[in-house]
C-alpha cells in the first residue's frame, strides 16, 4: 500500500483501487483537498490547479466513496433488495466482463471508413468560417446513431451504456434472468425503486467528451476496488448526440453518479419535471430520476470558468436553480423538525478560475437589486441570499485550511453563483494574473511543459505545420479556430502523408468518437480540433500541441497547451503567431512571463521563447505543401459542389425522371468533359510529383547523405538543432528539442543509423588507402 494516501480519509477499498491503478503519491490538489471533503464536515471545495494535476480524482474519491457508504447503509435496511440486486448485476457483471480492461479494446473504427472520415459532411453541417464554438451545443441535438451507445460501451466499458443493449441487433438484451427484476425499457426498475435508489451525485462538464472520460475515470477507480457488487455505484454518462430514449433506459436504473453535459441534462431533468407538473406523477418515467434531487448529496462543476461562460450558463442556471430549490425545501423540512439528507456537498474545479465579465456584471446588479430588499428575504428563503460579503466570508471559512486564497471579490462571486456551497474549502493554487482584464487566476503551467512560438504569414501556417509534424511525428493535437480550415488542413496533412483526423463540435457524434479512438491508438496521429478539445481531455502520451491559430486569451491557451506535459510527463507547444495575432500573442507572453518563478513547480519561471527551424528543410517542405494545399483545394471544391449540387438539384431526376441531360447544351457538356479530364490530368501530375517528394528524407541541403562528415560545419549545426539535449541545457531558448527525448524521432534516428555506417565505411577505405599508400613507398624505398 502506498503510505502517502494513508491520512487522507479515503476508506480502504477505494485506497486498495488506487494501489491497484498505481498512483503512489497524491497530487498537491489531492492532499490538499481530499482529507476536509472526506472528514466529518464533508466540506465542499472550490479547487484551482494546474493542467493535468489529478482534479478528476480529487472530486471523484469523495463522490464514489460517498456513494458507495450510502449504498452500503441502504443495503443495511433493505437486505432483502439488495441481495437481489447483487444477483442481478453480478449477472451484469459476467456480461459486461467486468475487471477485464481487454474490452476496452474492442474497435470502433472500421477499415473502409479511413479514408472518409466525415471532412465533407463537416463542410455541409456548417459553413460557418469562425467556431467560436468552446463546447457542445446541445440544443436540438438529434444526431443520435443506434450503435453510438454500443461504441461508448466499448470504449469506456463499465460505464453503463451497453449492458442492456444487443452489439448486433441494438435491441434490448433479454436477460435470462433468475431474478425477478424484469425492467421495462423506459419505465423505472421496481427493485431500485422500492430501495429508494434516488440521485446520489450529479457532475457537470462543458463536453461530451470530457464527460464520457469522467464517467470512465470514476468507473476505473470502481473497477479496480474490491467493493461488493451490491454496494457498488453505478456510473452513467448522458450527453448529447446520443439517443435520448437510450438514456432513459440508464436512468431506468436508477445510477448513484451520473456525469453529464448540461444540456442534455436540463432536457432530461426539464421532462422529469413537467411529467410531475402535469400528470402529478412521476412514478415510472426514468427522466424524473433526474429531477428528484432529494437525495443529492455531491454535486459537481468541472471546469467550473468555462461553464458560467455564454452558452453554458443558460442550463446551468435552471439546473443550480433547481439545486437552490431543493435546499430550500431541504432548510424548510429542518426547519420543521424533519429528517434530511446529508448536506450537499459542491465541488468547482478548474485550471483557470474567472468568471466571465457579462456574468460578474448581472452577480453586481443582482446584488445591488438585492441589497435593498435584505432582511426580509433574508429569512424568508435561505438560498436567495444577497452577495456575500468578501470579509464576512473569510471568517465563515474558517481560515485554516484555505492557506492560499482566491481574490476575495472572485471568491465572493462564485458564491454568489452557488450559495449552497457553505463554507467551502478554497483550495487556490494559481497564480492572480497581472495583466488580465478579467480578474483571473490560473495556475502556473507544469514546469515540464516547454513553450516556443513562431511569427509567420497566415497563408504560410501550413507550411509550418507540416515543417513540424513531419520534422517531429508523435501524438499531436493542432487547435485552429476555423471548421472550415480543419476538413482543409487534414486533407492537406494526408496529402503529405501525416495520419490525420479533425474534431470539432458541428461534427456527427459517432465520427468524433471514431476519431477520437483513432487518435489515442496510433501514436504517430494528428489530431486537427477545435477548441471542443482544449479542456480537461486526458488522452496518454500526447507529445506536441500545435496553436494553428493563436488563443484570444492565455486561459484558453493554458488550457490548450495543457493536453500534453501531464501527470509529469513532457511536452511541447508550438504557438503559430501572423501579424494579425500579435497583440494577442503579446497578452499571453506578457502574463506567462509575468508568473512568479515561485508558483510554478519547478521553481523557475515560464519561458516562452522562439523556436528554430532549418531554413532549407521549410523549403523542401514548402515545395511540398504547394501541391498538397492544390490537392486538397480540388478535393475541397469537388466535395462542397458535389454537395452543392446535390442540395440545388437533388430532386431534378424524380421531377424529370432523370431526364435532365437530355436538355443541356451538347457543346457545352463537350467543354466541360474536356476540363475535367484536364483537370483531372494536372491532378494526377500533381500526385506523382508529390509522392516523390513525400519519399525524399527531409535533410538540410548543406548536409550531404552520401558524405555527411563532408561539410562538418553544417553537420554540427544539425545536430545542434535536434540533439540539443544530448549537449545544451534543456531550457536553452532557441533550440527546437528542449522537451527532452519527446521531439527526437524515426526520422532522426534513421539518419544517424544512416550516418554512422557511411562513416564507417569511409574509414574503412580510408584505412585501406593508407595501407596501400605505406606499401607503395616502402617499394618505393627500396
Ligand atoms: N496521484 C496521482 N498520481 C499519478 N497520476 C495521477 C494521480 N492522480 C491522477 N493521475 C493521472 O493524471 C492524469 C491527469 O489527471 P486529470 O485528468 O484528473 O487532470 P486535471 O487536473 O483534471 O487536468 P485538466 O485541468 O486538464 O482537466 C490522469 O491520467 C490521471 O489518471
Amino acid at each position: 500500500m502506498f503510505a502517502d494516501w494513508d491520512s487522507l480519509g479515503i476508506c480502504e477499498e477505494l485506497r486498495a483501487a488506487i494501489n491497484n491503478l498505481g498512483f503512489k503519491t497524491p497530487t498537491e490538489i489531492q492532499q490538499r483537498t481530499l482529507p476536509a471533503s472526506l472528514g466529518s464536515h464533508r466540506r465542499s471545495i472550490v479547487g484551482c490547479a494546474e493542467t493535468g494535476s489529478g482534479k478528476t480524482l480529487a472530486f471523484g474519491i469523495p463522490v464514489i466513496q460517498h456513494a458507495y457508504m450510502y449504498l452500503k447503509q441502504q443495503a443495511l435496511r433493505n437486505p432483502k433488495q439488495s441481495s437481489e440486486v447483487t444477483l442481478e448485476n453480478e449477472e451484469q457483471l459476467t456480461s459486461e466482463g467486468d475487471h477485464d480492461d481487454s474490452n476496452t479494446d474492442v474497435s470502433i473504427v472500421d477499415e473502409e471508413d479511413v479514408s472518409n472520415d466525415g471532412m465533407l459532411q463537416d463542410d455541409n453541417e456548417s459553413d460557418s468560417n469562425e467556431v467560436h464554438e468552446e463546447d457542445d451545443n446541445e440544443q436540438g441535438d438529434s444526431s443520435s446513431d443506434a450503435d453510438i451507445d454500443f461504441q461508448l460501451a466499448s470504449r469506456f466499458p463499465g460505464v453503463m451504456t451497453i449492458e442492456e443493449l444487443d452489439p448486433i441487433t441494438f435491441e434490448p438484451i433479454k436477460k435470462k434472468s433468475t431474478t425477478k427484476s424484469k425492467t421495462k425499457t423506459t419505465e423505472i426498475d421496481p427493485s431500485n425503486k422500492t430501495n429508494n435508489l434516488k440521485l446520489h451525485s450529479l457532475i457537470l462538464a462543458p463536453t461530451r467528451e470530457l464527460a464520457i472520460q469522467i464517467a470512465r475515470h470514476l468507473q476505473n477507480l470502481l473497477n479496480n476496488s474490491p467493493i461488493p457488487i451490491q454496494n457498488r455505484p453505478r456510473v452513467v454518462s448522458i450527453v448529447g448526440g446520443i439517443s435520448e430514449l437510450k438514456q432513459q433506459r440508464l436512468l431506468s436504473k436508477c445510477p448513484s453518479i451520473v456525469v453529464g453535459t448540461p444540456g442534455r441534462i436540463w432536457d432530461i431533468m426539464q421532462a422529469g419535471l413537467s411529467t410531475v407538473t402535469i400528470l402529478g406523477d412521476s412514478e415510472g418515467d426514468p427522466r424524473s430520476f433526474l429531477s428528484d434531487l432529494t437525495n443529492l448529496e455531491c454535486f459537481v462543476v468541472d471546469e467550473t470558468d468555462r461553464m458560467m461562460q455564454k452558452g453554458h450558463f443558460k442550463e446551468m442556471g435552471q439546473i443550480i436553480g433547481r439545486i437552490k430549490l431543493e435546499m430550500h425545501r431541504r432548510w424548510e423540512d429542518q426547519q420543521a423538525g424533519k429528517p434530511t439528507p446529508p448536506k450537499l456537498q459542491t465541488f468547482l474545479f478548474s485550471a483557470t478560475l474567472s468568471l466571465p465579465q457579462d456574468l460578474r456584471r448581472l452577480i453586481r446588479k443582482n446584488h445591488v437589486d438585492t441589497t435593498t430588499k435584505k432582511k426580509q428575504k433574508k429569512s424568508k428563503n435561505k438560498y436567495k441570499q444577497d452577495k456575500p460579503d468578501p470579509d464576512e466570508l473569510n471568517t465563515t471559512t474558517g481560515g485554516l485550511l484555505d492557506e492560499i486564497k482566491l481574490p476575495a471579490h472572485l471568491r465572493a462571486d462564485f458564491l454568489h453563483v452557488f450559495p449552497f456551497a457553505e463554507q467551502p474549502l478554497i483550495v487556490n493554487l494559481s497564480t492572480p494574473t497581472a495583466s488580465s482584464e478579467d480578474d483571473a487566476s490560473f495556475s502556473a503551467p507544469p514546469s515540464t511543459l516547454f513553450h516556443r512560438f513562431l511569427f509567420c504569414p497566415e497563408n504560410e501556417k501550413d507550411v509550418h505545420l507540416a515543417y513540424f509534424l513531419l520534422r517531429f511525428p508523435g501524438r499531436s493535437l493542432v487547435f485552429i479556430n476555423t471548421i472550415r480550415a480543419i476538413s482543409f488542413l487534414v486533407s492537406l496533412l494526408r496529402e503529405l502523408g501525416i495520419t490525420a483526423f479533425g474534431l470539432h463540435a458541428k461534427m456527427e457524434q459517432r465520427q468524433r468518437l471514431k476519431n477520437m479512438d483513432r487518435f489515442t491508438k496510433d501514436e504517430k496521429c494528428v489530431l486537427v480540433v477545435s477548441d471542443v478539445l482544449s479542456r480537461g481531455i486526458d488522452v496518454e502520451n500526447v507529445q506536441h500541441v500545435v496553436h494553428y491559430h493563436t488563443p484570444q486569451s492565455v486561459e484558453i491557451y493554458l488550457h490548450r497547451a495543457g493536453r500534453t506535459a501531464r501527470a509529469g510527463k513532457e511536452g511541447f507547444s508550438l504557438l503559430l503567431v501572423s501579424p494579425a495575432e500579435r497583440r494577442a500573442f503579446s497578452n499571453i507572453r506578457n502574463t506567462l512571463l509575468s508568473t512568479p518563478a515561485h508558483s510554478t513547480s519547478s521553481g523557475l519561471s515560464v519561458s516562452l521563447s522562439q523556436f528554430v527551424e532549418e531554413v532549407s528543410v521549410v523549403g523542401q517542405v514548402r515545395d511540398r505543401v504547394v501541391r498538397a494545399r492544390q490537392l486538397a483545394l480540388d478535393e475541397h471544391q469537388r466535395q462542397k459542389s458535389d454537395g452543392r449540387f446535390e442540395k440545388k438539384f437533388g430532386d431534378t431526376e424524380n421531377q424529370f425522371g432523370g431526364d435532365e441531360s437530355g436538355l443541356r447544351d451538347e457543346e457545352e457538356e463537350l467543354r466541360v468533359d474536356r476540363e475535367e479530364t484536364k483537370k483531372r490530368r494536372r491532378q494526377h501530375e500533381l500526385k506523382t510529383e508529390l509522392s516523390k517528394l513525400n519519399q525524399k528524407p527531409l535533410l538540410p541541403h548543406e548536409v550531404s547523405l552520401r558524405f555527411p562528415t563532408s561539410n562538418p560545419h553544417a553537420l554540427q549545426q544539425l545536430l545542434r538543432t535536434h540533439y540539443s539535449h544530448l549537449t545544451t541545457t534543456p531550457s536553452a531558448p532557441t533550440t527546437v528539442t528542449s522537451a527532452g527525448g519527446a521531439l527526437e524521432n524515426e526520422q532522426i534516428k534513421k539518419e544517424k543509423r544512416q550516418r554512422s555506417s557511411q562513416d564507417e565505411a569511409k574509414a574503412k577505405a580510408k584505412k585501406k588507402h593508407k595501407k596501400k599508400e605505406n606499401k607503395w613507398r616502402k617499394r618505393k624505398d627500396k
